[in-house]
């Protein structure tokens, strides 16, 4: 801890739950919901930040400058709002560094900042912890990435996402992590890349959240911000050059499973279960999902779970071609994982190649469909349908 020291000041904040979790939420719509928050609500919110902020002091491991920055930021936008000190001179290094950290999150809201102080320390814990949790040996794990586990071992390169927490539901900064991952294992020497979820999901699909630190350009900016991230997302997916196989542990939801028609290999335990709740969100299909599952599946089942959002359990995906092969969950790891050694052990440039060959067929047709299903979701986003279905979802706490 030592560039950036975090006070133990006490926040007063209100937990506005559901009002920071609503996508493009207007001013207007505001009131009308926080009507509904509870004192209870109001408290525990309150008991998380300031239980994050003991947390922070009893971290076993360093996490880095860069990190520490971020908790910085994020501990003085929940608790005085925007910047609102003059900058430092050139040569106040450290403080410059930490005036820069604190200005960059502009408006941020407090709540939503005080929500994401407490995920990144939920992140550093359960990345430090020894508890249940999958700890890889520090010694394999890849430096640099706050939502992501990344591990090479015996030529396959393993990405988990790591926010058990909240179900791995994908915050834009774990997009930008999971495409960076993507790039890096791209070049390394591993022969296959591996995506997996860390604790009892695999994911729950895009993170509700993410629309709630609206930008000065207003909810039209997020929308297409969003469909620029989603776009690019997606395309790493299309382009990635080597055997891509998803290690499904648990549950997915949106898009972690609309994706799954860009890999190679799905492995899944007989845990997992696979929903696109996009109509119920007012939402649409992406992941060029709007192609890869009548093509796999057949176009009237497809529509089942891309228009009617019906839940398959793993034995239904797989009867319809969504998943290679169903593991029971006991067995689940050894079973996969002895079987992907086997596979890593094979001539890297012959398996490289037939991919390209396979993929490069329909490559084109891949990218613009992403391209349209971006843009279609820039404009579902700001519709009152998904509006209203996620502040409904959020107002109600329901499940799926
Ligand atoms: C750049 C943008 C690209 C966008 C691409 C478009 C993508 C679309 C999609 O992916 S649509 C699918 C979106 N996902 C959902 O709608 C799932 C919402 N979550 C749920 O329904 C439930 O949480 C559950 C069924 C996944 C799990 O239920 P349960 O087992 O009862 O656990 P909890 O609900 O208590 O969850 C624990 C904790 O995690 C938080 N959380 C879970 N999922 C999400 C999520 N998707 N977004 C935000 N937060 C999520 C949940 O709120 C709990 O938090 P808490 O402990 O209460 O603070």
């Amino acid at each position: 801890m030592a560039l950036v020291g975090v006070s133990g000041r006490r926040a007063g904040c209100y937990c506005l739950r559901a009002v920071r979790s609503l996508p493009f939420c207007s001013p207007l719509q505001v009131p009308a919901l926080q009507l509904h928050i509870s004192k209870t609500a109001m408290g525990a919110c309150q008991k998380d930040f300031e239980s994050a902020v003991n947390q922070v002091k009893l971290l076993k491991k360093d996490p880095g400058n860069e990190v520490k920055l971020k908790l910085y930021a994020l501990y003085k936008q929940a608790t005085e709002g925007a910047c609102n000190t003059p900058k430092p001179g050139l040569f106040d290094l450290i403080n410059k560094a930490k005036w820069d950290a604190w200005n960059a999150l502009g408006n941020l809201p407090k709540e939503t900042a005080r929500q994401n102080y407490v995920d990144l320390v939920s992140g550093l814990r359960s990345s430090s912890d020894s508890s249940s949790q999958v700890k890889p040996e520090a010694d394999k794990k890849r430096a640099g990435y706050d939502t992501l586990v990344i591990t090479s071992e015996d030529c396959i390169t393993k990405i988990m996402l790591n926010r058990p927490a909240k179900k791995n539901a994908l915050t834009t900064q774990m997009y930008r992590e999971i495409m960076l991952a993507l790039e890096a294992a791209s070049k390394d020497d591993s022969t296959i890349t591996v995506f997996t979820g860390n604790g009892d999901y695999y994911s729950s699909g895009n993170d509700l959240t993410n629309f709630t630190d609206i930008p000065p350009g207003g909810i039209e900016e997020k929308a297409k911000n969003s469909a620029i991230l989603l776009r690019d997302f997606v395309d790493c997916f299309i382009d990635f050059p080597k055997p891509l196989v998803a290690v499904v542990n648990g549950p997915a939801v949106g898009i972690s499973v609309t994706i799954l028609g860009l890999f190679d290999l799905v492995y899944a335990s007989d845990r997992a279960t696979f929903h696109t709740p996009f109509s119920h969100l007012g939402q649409t299909p992406e992941g060029c999902s709007s192609y890869t599952f009548p093509k796999i599946m057949g176009p009237a089942k497809a529509v089942e779970m891309l228009i009617f959002g019906k839940k398959l359990t793993a034995g239904e995906a797989y009867a319809q071609g969504l998943v290679t092969e169903v593991f029971p969950d006991s067995t689940f790891q050894k079973e996969v994982w002895t079987r992907l050694k086997a596979y890593s052990k094979l001539p890297q440039n012959a398996m490289h190649i037939s991919k390209q060959i396979i993929r490069n067929h329909e490559k084109e047709k891949l990218h613009a469909i992403n391209a349209e299903e971006s843009r279609i979701l820039q404009e579902r986003w700001l519709s009152d349908e998904c509006m209203n279905a996620v502040m409904d979802f959020f107002s109600r706490k329901a499940k799926l």
